[in-house]
């Protein structure tokens, strides 16, 4: 079952989901992971999704990790970024995108806040919650804290680079305390986007896409907004939520400040190509 989120949820009848966390690993030698995603996911796409399975595969054949958990985490709606539809729209189609995965969640806290949360912000409630009120997870050997790490794509690490825009002493804070696992992206010279980061190399693991997935949100909202289909791009619940709400009109219905009404303008099927003509048309 997904960890839904009403419309009407508030920070006070929040709950931390974790009814897919696994709360106890077999192994007495590996560490407990938890993946943590952030961003803006407007809309979520596959590859969102193959990010975490990308890393449970590295973890498991590169590392000494055993993956307990994954959370997407999505920004508030102070988060002024082209293209964004609100948070609620965005955690309705994370959650619907989840629906099929025995590990991944999506975690409402920070988009519950109508304040920017900056990710060092946000791996530390993931910290609490995990490791300070759940006290970890069980091993063989007694309790372990795990391990909460940032999920992230090359360009994501590289705007770590770039001046301005992350605090110097957050990035301190994430690569010491936390560390990531990057998926390359095609677009993002990894050295490069690493090359001022060596300082936190042993807790950075680069993944490398053994097939390489270009999609971005960014393409998804283009295809929208010229009436092409995005069936099979991203999942096709997701394709029905951003058909029956309107999302990413040119209008900018569903957006921030917007009540996004459907359009329903189509009889092909929600995302279609409509250059397929539909059976009731002949
Ligand atoms: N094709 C991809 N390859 C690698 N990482 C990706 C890819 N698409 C998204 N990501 C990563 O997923 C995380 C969430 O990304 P985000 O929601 O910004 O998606 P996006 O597709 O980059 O969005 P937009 O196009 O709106 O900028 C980021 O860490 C981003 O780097
Ligand atoms: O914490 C910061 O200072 C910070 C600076 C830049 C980006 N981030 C986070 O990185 C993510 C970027 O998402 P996006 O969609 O803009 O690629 C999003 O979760 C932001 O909150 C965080």
């Amino acid at each position: 079952m997904a960890d839904d989120m009403s419309p009407d949820m508030t920070l006070d009848d929040y709950e931390f989901p974790t009814s897919r966390l696994r709360r106890r690993i077999q192994s007495e030698d590996r560490t407990p992971l938890v993946l943590i995603a952030c961003g803006s996911f407007s809309p979520l796409t596959f590859l969102h999704l193959r990010m975490f399975e990308m890393a449970a595969d590295y973890a498991r054949f590169n590392s000494s990790f055993e993956v307990v958990g994954a959370y997407l985490s999505c920004v508030g709606d102070a988060y002024k970024k082209t293209g964004l539809v609100k948070a609620e729209h965005r955690i309705n189609m994370c959650s619907l995108a989840v629906q099929q995965s025995s590990w991944i969640s999506v975690d409402p806290w920070e988009a519950l806040h109508s304040e920017y949360l900056e990710t060092a912000k946000v791996l530390d409630h993931f910290e609490e919650e995990i490791n300070g009120k759940l006290g970890g997870v069980e091993t063989p050997v007694g309790k372990k804290k795990c391990r909460i790490c940032l999920l992230a794509g090359a360009d994501l690490i590289q705007t770590m680079s770039t001046p301005g825009v992350w605090a110097q002493a957050d990035i301190d804070y994430i690569l010491r305390n936390f560390g990531a696992f990057i998926v390359e992206r095609t677009g993002t010279d990894i050295d490069e986007a690493l090359s001022t980061l060596q300082p936190w190399k042993d807790n950075i693991w680069v993944i490398q896409q053994l097939v390489q997935n270009d999609i971005s949100s960014t393409k998804i909202r283009l295809f929208l907004r010229r009436d092409m289909s995005i069936r099979y791009l991203v999942p096709e619940p997701v394709v029905a939520y951003i058909e029956e709400n309107g999302l990413y009109d040119d209008d900018g219905a569903g957006s921030t400040g917007s009540d996004g009404k459907g359009k329903g303008k189509s009889t092909n099927a929600p995302g279609e190509s409509g250059g397929v003509a539909s059976s009731s048309a002949a």
